[in-house]
């Protein structure tokens, strides 16, 4: 894959491009913003990887070699340019939509900044930064589509998830963060309180999402969908609460991705265009 586009990850900016998606196919909303709030939250994506990569470029020496950065595919100053452009280009694009769909790319984007920067190595700040984030990528596509109380209630649940998937990533980077003298949760506080604390956002975020279908937000799909996702998540707290390797931090931290995935799928099927097309 091109040095370009692989710094941007392009499969999580998609992710978020898909969060945006499904506030549209929720809410109904469909309009030409859908696609410049997409486009917006590919670009704002890469870019918060870029810079990430472009301060994380001395551990990923070590651990991530084959990364553009300490690979020599892309020259340190041309990450941080090509950072700062895309962030700036988002910006520009959101601004073109509305003054507030603007100060939000803006603003995350200092976020973004400071967090690859520093905020990443104190304990539970970095996290708090990446959920919040997160979450505010359906926020911000529940901006641009009038759809912000629907929007805030899928971004609290993406925060969630976030949360305890970042904190899986710390405990699998442990070695790494307490070299380079990071102040991380689980270099703080230990492993075995690390596996507790991630378990508990899973718990919680998995334990509480059948609610959006008694309250009427999705149909029956996104429950039966959804069941196989929360027994995912289920699965990924109790494995990490039994086993808080390295090797099995990286294995649940891709099965949390993966019932990220699922959730996608319980939102897009449980939408209420799919219960009018069904008639369910
Ligand atoms: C139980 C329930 C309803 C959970 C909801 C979970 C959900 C739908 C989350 C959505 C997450 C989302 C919008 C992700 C966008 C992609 C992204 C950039 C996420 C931030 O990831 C940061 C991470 O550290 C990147 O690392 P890696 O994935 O290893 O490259
Ligand atoms: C607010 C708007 C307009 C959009 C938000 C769009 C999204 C989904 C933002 C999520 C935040 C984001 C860009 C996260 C990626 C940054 C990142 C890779 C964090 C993890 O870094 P490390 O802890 O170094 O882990 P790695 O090993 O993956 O590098
Ligand atoms: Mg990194």
């Amino acid at each position: 894959m091109n040095a370009y586009l692989e710094i941007l990850r392009p499969f999580n900016a998609l992710m978020g491009v898909v969060a945006v998606l499904l506030v549209a196919l929720i809410s109904g909303n469909f309009t030409l913003a859908v696609i410049v709030a997409c486009v917006i939250v590919f670009i704002f994506t890469g870019a918060g990887n870029a810079i990430n990569d472009y301060f994380d470029h001395k551990i990923d020496a070590i651990n991530k070699p084959e990364r553009p950065i300490p690979s020599g595919r892309i020259a340190l100053k041309t990450a941080l340019i090509y950072s700062i452009s895309l962030f700036v280009i988002s910006s520009i694009m959101a601004f073109i939509i509305g003054i507030v769909p603007g100060m939000i790319v803006v603003l995350s984007a200092v976020l973004m900044y400071l967090y690859a920067k520093r905020l990443k190595t104190s304990c539970l700040v970095g996290n708090l930064s990446i959920a919040f984030l997160t979450g505010l990528c359906f926020v911000f596509g529940g901006v641009v589509l009038n759809a912000v109380e629907l929007s805030i209630i899928l971004g609290v649940y993406a925060f969630l998830m976030t949360m305890a998937r970042e904190i899986v990533k710390d405990m699998e980077d442990v070695e790494g963060d307490s070299i380079e003298g990071a102040s991380t949760f689980p270099i703080k506080h230990g492993m075995r309180k690390s596996s507790i604390l991630a378990a508990a956002f899973m718990l919680i975020a998995s334990l509480t999402s059948p609610i959006l279908y008694f309250i009427g937000i999705f149909n029956i799909i996104f429950l039966m969908v959804m069941l196989v996702a929360i027994y995912l998540f289920l699965s990924c707290a109790i494995s990490t609460l039994r086993d808080q390797s390295v090797e099995n931090t990286r294995k649940v931290s891709k099965q949390i991705k993966i019932g990220m995935g699922i959730v996608f799928m319980a939102f897009a099927l449980g939408s209420p265009i799919v219960t009018n097309l069904l008639q369910i």
